[in-house]
């Protein structure tokens, strides 16, 4: 069976505004090429003018030299319209050198800020928000935004003026007429508002579902282990298949709507040229008009057509912009974790005092922001001291809550209630980055980046030298990288998957120890070690842990024993805390986790 697939699980988002009212909030961002923008689109404006004053050359070339039969005055008029035609390219092409450039870089500031925010927003909102959501807002929603500010803006506004400009000269020729043109401006305008409501609509859920298959993409591409594994990939091309159709389908129920709207933008007006072609023969025909007149009127409405049908398709990718800004805004508006993120905001004064040395939970709750209503929290009331230069193991039952509690140490989540500190200072009164020197974690899944073998370590302490990356792969016996084929500075896969399990943790080790943290978090980081290897890493993080206090969530006793005392974690509190002996011989329930198949002093229990 396939994985279900909801349709976009993002956040609810906030009602829709006006398009103009979305577009208008990339003003910060436009700002500074603003100057750039309003001269191409002068140079545009300027250069479909000119076109305008084709259909009057015209009217001069009938009327003039052919009535008059002077071959030099219709080759004069034919220079002219060359000249006439060559200005305007020149000009259109002039807009697009002096826009193109600028827009990228505002592309490109857009795209580094919201990858900053990315960076800066809490774990909490990673853990709710699709990673595929977040990819189609970086790369195609940013590129819609730039096509939108290099054409469609501009557009509007040439085609507007040009529209504006042409009608009066309509209507200057031939007032009679010209109404006869202007007649389904009024029922064009109603199908435009209606078209824009719905079309709105529309687009924003296809642009939802492309976050939504990119999504299914990216996951099925990292867990293409497990899916081939399990002959799941059949089951997986059906999802992503059922997710590609309700694209589709949204997609053309786009195009419909798009398609009615063009369908009307060009028959209505071409309904009205025919009327005025017919009454202008008839003008003609009468002596009420000169054919030079008729001919430039009809090469006047005949300029102003592609102006006129291209409205439906700048409204369209108009709309369409105007969502794909609220969707960046809506990752830009979340707000950051705290005033601690921030380094430019003063933190509270905390006073360390030598007697709280050390890492200190006093009461701590914890309770998932998405986790269900009536779920209790995860953490209820922790109580917890770790003395300065101890090692604490955690022990707990799956799922009693080990890896959220180290998670709050760093801040990754908030506390609901109650307080961390070290040695001294609430955590939420230190600047994040001094919190992540005196912190230093490995989890027990071990992140790799693609990245050289050394950049990843290097990551725990950038400015550490030779020596403290020599002694952390020691410790961590990552020796290993110095065989890889371009030794330390080898570049691993993705997720640093060309790499076994037991590697990746030994390297996620090596990086956490590396900075010499005074506080150290590890998630049962020895977990996908054999027995021997985890021998000789035990034996060289006893040095490294002889100087730090550090908290280890334990799952056997082998880890166990390299903390000098241990703290069961049961149903969300603390319930025992002493040496593992003592708690052996005094809680039940810590001698039934210890008590593997290999028996409590040995084998792992899981
Ligand atoms: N992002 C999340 N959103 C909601 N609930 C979560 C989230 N992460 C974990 N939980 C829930 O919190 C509880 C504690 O999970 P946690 O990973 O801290 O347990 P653990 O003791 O480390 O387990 P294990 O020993 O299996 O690693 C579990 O019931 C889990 O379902």
């Amino acid at each position: 069976m396939a994985v279900t697939r909801e349709p976009s699980s993002t956040p609810p988002r906030p009602g829709r505004h006006s398009a103009v009212r979305s577009l208008l909030r990339l003003w910060p961002y436009v700002r500074p090429v603003r100057g750039r923008l309003i001269a191409g689109a002068l140079s545009a404006v300027v250069g479909s003018c000119l076109g305008l004053l084709i259909p009057l050359t015209l009217k001069w070339i009938v009327d003039g030299p052919v009535a008059g039969r002077d071959p030099s005055g219709v080759w004069l008029g034919g220079l002219a319209l060359l000249v006439l035609g060559v200005a305007e390219a020149g000009l259109f092409g002039l807009r697009r050198m002096i826009v193109a450039g600028p827009l990228a870089r505002v592309e490109a500031d857009m795209r580094a800020a919201l990858y900053a925010r990315l960076q800066r927003l809490p774990v909490s909102f990673h853990d709710r928000w699709p990673s595929g959501q977040l990819l189609s807002r970086a790369t195609t929603d940013l590129m819609l935004l730039r096509i939108f500010l290099s054409f469609p803006l501009t557009f509007l506004l040439v085609n507007g003026v040009t529209i504006i400009a042409g009608c009066v000269i309509l209507l200057q020729q031939q007032w009679t007429l010209g109404l006869v043109l202007l007649a389904p401006v009024a029922p064009l305008v109603v199908l435009c508002s209606v078209f824009e409501e719905r079309y709105a609509r529309t687009a924003r859920k296809a642009q939802d579902q492309i976050g939504d298959l990119a999504t299914v993409v990216e996951e099925s591409v990292l867990g293409i282990r497990v899916i081939k594994g399990f002959g799941r990939h059949r089951g997986q091309e059906r999802a992503f298949l059922a997710l590609s159709r309700r694209l589709r389908d949204t997609e053309l129920r786009k195009a419909g709507l798009l398609g009615t709207l063009w369908a009307l933008i060009v028959i209505l007006p071409e309904l009205a040229i025919g009327a005025a072609l017919v009454l202008g023969v008839l003008k003609v025909g009468d002596g009420e008009l000169s054919a030079g007149t008729l001919v430039a009127f009809l090469s006047t409405a005949l300029a102003l057509r592609w102006p006129v049908e291209s409205i439906g398709f700048l409204l369209a990718i108009t709309n369409e912009s105007a969502t794909a800004t609220d969707r960046f805004f809506e990752v830009m508006d979340t707000a950051e974790a705290s005033a601690g993120d921030r380094p430019d905001v003063a933190a509270p004064k905390a006073e360390a005092r030598p007697k709280d040395a050390g890492l200190r939970l006093e009461g701590v709750w914890f309770r998932y922001p998405d986790a269900p209503a009536d779920a209790p929290p995860v953490l209820r009331g922790v109580d917890l001291r770790v003395r300065p230069g101890e090692t604490m193991a955690l022990v707990g039952a799956t799922g009693s809550g080990k890896t959220t509690l180290t998670a709050l140490i760093p801040r990754l989540h908030e506390p609901t209630a109650g307080r961390i500190v070290l040695d001294g200072r609430d955590i939420t009164a230190l600047p994040r980055e001094r919190l992540r020197e005196l912190v230093a974690v490995a989890f027990e899944e071990p992140t790799l980046f693609s990245a050289g073998a050394e950049e990843n370590v290097l990551m725990g302490a950038p400015d550490a030298g030779e020596a403290r990356l020599l002694r952390a792969l020691a410790v961590a016996q990552a020796d290993f990288v110095h065989e890889l084929p371009q030794g330390r500075r080898t570049r691993l896969g993705e997720q640093g998957l060309s790499l076994s399990g037991g590697q990746r943790q030994r390297l996620a080790l090596a990086r956490a120890v590396i900075g010499d943290p005074r506080f150290l978090v590890l998630d049962d980081p020895l977990s996908a070690l054999d027995v021997h290897t985890e021998a000789l890493v035990e034996a060289a993080l006893r040095e490294v842990l002889a100087t730090t206090t550090a908290l280890v969530v334990a799952h056997r006793p082998s880890t166990v024993l390299l903390a000098d005392r241990v703290a069961l974690l049961s149903r969300g509190r603390v319930a025992a805390v002493g040496t593992h002996h003592e708690l052996l011989h005094t809680n039940e329930e810590y001698a039934s986790l210890m008590s593997g198949p290999a028996g409590p002093e040995g084998g792992d229990p899981r």
